[in-house]
């Protein structure tokens, strides 16, 4: 679940386009680009591991100028973490398209053979958005137009929905032309888009969350439906088709859960409400599984737990504290790659207020526990700072089935809950009493705001992988690929840093591409 976003302004959009990726930084730590254009085609850009405040120098800034522009922050879900891995993704030909995605594809490898071997185009990395770029260039090549106009990006975008399979939601520059945004057929990954209106004419802005588009004074329209695509053109001209034959609204689920901003709107779904709700369902479930509980605080995991804890807390009539307190300079831990790094960070992170622990029953709240990381941690942190009791309740259900639409999940090894029972969790995690949401629950918190989306990819948590391509045979297979790949990681990290692999669009310092 990277972040993207996509603007075509009525001046140079470079600081517009940084700002929101500083507000979709949440979304991905991993790395962060931008692509501008400018009426004559030419493009600039600059990318690189880091964080967006530290990607991106003044003197970038400078020359990332155009009127259209396209931007990624990345949380790496296919290939390595490595600098020619940034996004957007360059190809000059046709017209010269960059390209910037939030997903997995399910079918890289079989794209990447068919790009080599049929469509003749070279794919530099292991990475599944340059293979979705060159699709979506090879598509709107077969066009065969000097200057393509709003159907040809149309039957590009419908080419590579018969083609490829996953979770995608994409933005594309297309030099001179204008930028287009497209989201998978069953709307896993999430995209909005919204107009501003400026002295000189209407803005567009496209984005994977609300916020982005709030705080930067663009009104929303409406979220990219399942399987659309919209073109916005360079003087501003807006496009809507929808491009695939089927389609279907099934969210990510762990959106609401997890990733996104609880100030999102998300195909209508409030997520501050939604965690509301699952906090709200989640305390309906403790009052049925132990009505005289001796829980004497509730202290939320922050960040991200913090609305279903407070919900939680009121209906079962039991003060809210802030026991731990979250060092504000320590990003996300769970889209940190690398187990290491991850159980580091929880420390640096989260330190507990002895005064609200000593002596009592807590409860602790996080949104969901995948490998475990952090509970394991704080829990322990709990017992230290003198707890009594330590119960633990999780917003979310067992996680217990790999992801394959673009959360960093592909093995269950790694998941805590995989091949465990509830108490065995439960001891694993060192807590006394361990409560999960109900998968029912979950969907309902999510469905009940009246946004009249009814179903959801739940996929880690039931095993339903809504593209109907993921089997065991498949899954069994990643997860050798992924142990291969940790060995190859290991060596190449002993390699010299001159082997590993560099970006052919992405010298840091000369920002034109052509
Ligand atoms: O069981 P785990 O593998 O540890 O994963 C789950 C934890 O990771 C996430 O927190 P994170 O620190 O990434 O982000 P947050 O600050 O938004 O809560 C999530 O909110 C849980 O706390
Ligand atoms: N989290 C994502 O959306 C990742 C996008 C893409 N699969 C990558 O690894 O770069
Ligand atoms: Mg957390």
């Amino acid at each position: 679940m990277c972040g993207i976003v996509g603007i075509v302004g009525k001046r140079d959009v470079n600081t517009q386009l940084y700002d929101a990726l500083t507000i979709l930084q949440h979304r991905g730590q991993d790395a962060a680009g931008i692509v501008t254009c400018q009426g004559n085609g030419k493009v600039a850009q600059q990318k690189a591991n880091g964080l967006v405040r530290d990607v991106f120098r003044t003197r970038h800034m400078q020359r990332l100028v155009g009127n259209i522009g396209i931007g990624h922050v990345r949380y790496p879900t296919a290939g390595s973490s490595g600098p020619a891995l940034a996004q957007p993704f360059y190809v000059n030909s046709p017209y010269g398209i960059a390209l910037a995605h939030n997903g997995n594809l399910v079918n890289a490898d079989k794209l990447s053979e068919e790009l080599f071997k049929t469509d003749l185009r070279h794919v530099n990395t292991d990475s599944d958005s340059e293979v979705l770029l060159n699709v979506f260039a090879h598509e709107l090549q077969q066009q065969g137009k000097l200057i393509p106009a709003e159907q040809d990006i149309f039957a590009a975008v419908e080419g590579v929905h018969k083609r490829v399979s996953g979770g995608y939601a994409v933005v594309a520059l297309i030099a001179r032309y204008g930028i287009v945004a497209f989201r998978d057929p069953n709307g896993i990954r999430p995209l909005v888009y919204g107009k501003r209106m400026t002295d000189k004419g209407e803005e567009y802005m496209v984005a994977s969350e609300s916020v982005a588009l709030d705080v930067l004074g663009f009104e929303l329209i409406g979220d990219v439906a399942p399987g659309e695509a919209i073109y916005i053109t360079f003087d501003g001209q807006l496009h809507r088709k929808q491009c695939a034959e089927k389609t279907a609204l099934t969210p990510c689920i762990f959106e609401h859960v997890y990733f996104a901003r609880p100030d999102s709107i998300m195909d209508g779904v409030s997520v501050y409400k939604a965690r509301l709700r699952q906090g709200e369902k989640l305390a309906e479930q403790i009052l049925q599984e132990r009505p005289n509980h001796d829980i004497d605080v509730v202290i939320p995991i922050p960040d991200s737990s913090r609305v279903a804890g407070q919900a939680l807390a009121y209906k079962i009539g039991v003060k809210f504290r802030e026991g731990l307190i979250k060092n504000r300079y320590i990003g996300r831990t769970f889209i940190m790659p690398g187990q290491q790094m991850r159980k580091k960070s929880v420390r640096q992170k989260l330190n507990p207020i002895e005064l609200e622990f000593r002596g009592k029953n807590v409860l602790l709240v996080d949104d969901s526990i995948v490998r475990g990381t952090t509970c394991q941690q704080i829990i322990q942190m709990a017992r230290e700072a003198g707890a009594a009791k330590v119960y633990f309740a999780s917003a979310a259900p067992a996680v217990v089935y790999p992801n394959v639409y673009g959360i960093d999940m592909p093995t269950t090894k790694e998941l805590i809950a995989h091949g465990r029972s509830h108490q065995e969790v439960c001891e694993e995690i060192g807590a006394d009493w361990l409560i999960y949401q109900d998968l029912e629950d979950l969907k309902a918190a999510s469905a009940d705001g009246g946004s009249g989306v009814t179903e959801f990819d739940c996929a880690v948590f039931d095993g339903e992988y809504i593209t109907g391509d993921v089997d065991k045979d498949y899954l069994d297979k990643l997860e050798a690929s992924r142990k291969e790949g940790k060995v190859k990681k290991k060596k190449e990290l002993r390699a010299k840093e001159e082997e590993s692999p560099i970006g052919l669009h992405n010298d840091g310092e000369d920002l034109h591409i052509h």
